[in-house]
């Protein structure tokens, strides 16, 4: 992992001449691949049921069985409001849209549902590396205000 050298908590450029550039994992790169996956998912048409809410009026049981709705148009405005901490939030938001269609299908053989089924695998291929990345970049920026301190 990165450790912060003596010299590194100076500006850089300072009076020790050429710094050696630090290679640190971007703590912050999750939200800009989250976005990307989300444009992506909306271009698929098995995205289709699920880029708004459900309208009650086409499916006025749905609220009676769905005590928290949830559709990828939700996930993508809370994303672009800066309103997820972090991509296990985001999956988690984005794993109720699945769990819903599950639990309201009647049948598991339905044309919605098997949407989900494609659209899911899908997803849980491309979050983990995301998610991956986001955990071991809070590492190492946490090994990083370790190092910091205790250079003061
Ligand atoms: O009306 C919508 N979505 C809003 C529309 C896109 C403007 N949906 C239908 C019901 N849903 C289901 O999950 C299932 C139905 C049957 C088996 S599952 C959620 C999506």
């Amino acid at each position: 992992d990165f450790c912060l050298q003596e010299e590194d908590t100076e500006a850089p450029g300072t009076s020790s001449g050429h710094r050696l550039r630090q290679v640190v994992p971007d703590r912050d790169a999750w939200k800009e691949q989250c976005k990307n996956l989300l444009n992506y998912i909306f271009e698929c048409e098995d995205s289709e049921p699920f880029r708004q809410p459900v309208d009650p009026q086409n499916y006025p049981d749905y609220h009676g069985i769905i005590d928290t709705p949830m559709d990828f148009g939700s996930v993508k405005k809370t994303l672009g409001e800066d309103r997820y901490e972090n991509p296990i939030e985001l999956c988690k938001d984005t794993r109720l849209i699945f769990a819903n269609a599950k639990a309201y299908t009647p049948n598991k053989r339905s044309k919605i549902y098997s949407m989900t089924l494609r659209l899911s695998a899908f997803f849980e291929e491309q979050i983990r590396t995301i998610i991956s990345e986001y955990k071991t970049a809070v590492k190492s920026s946490d090994s990083h205000k370790r190092a910091a301190v205790k250079t003061q």
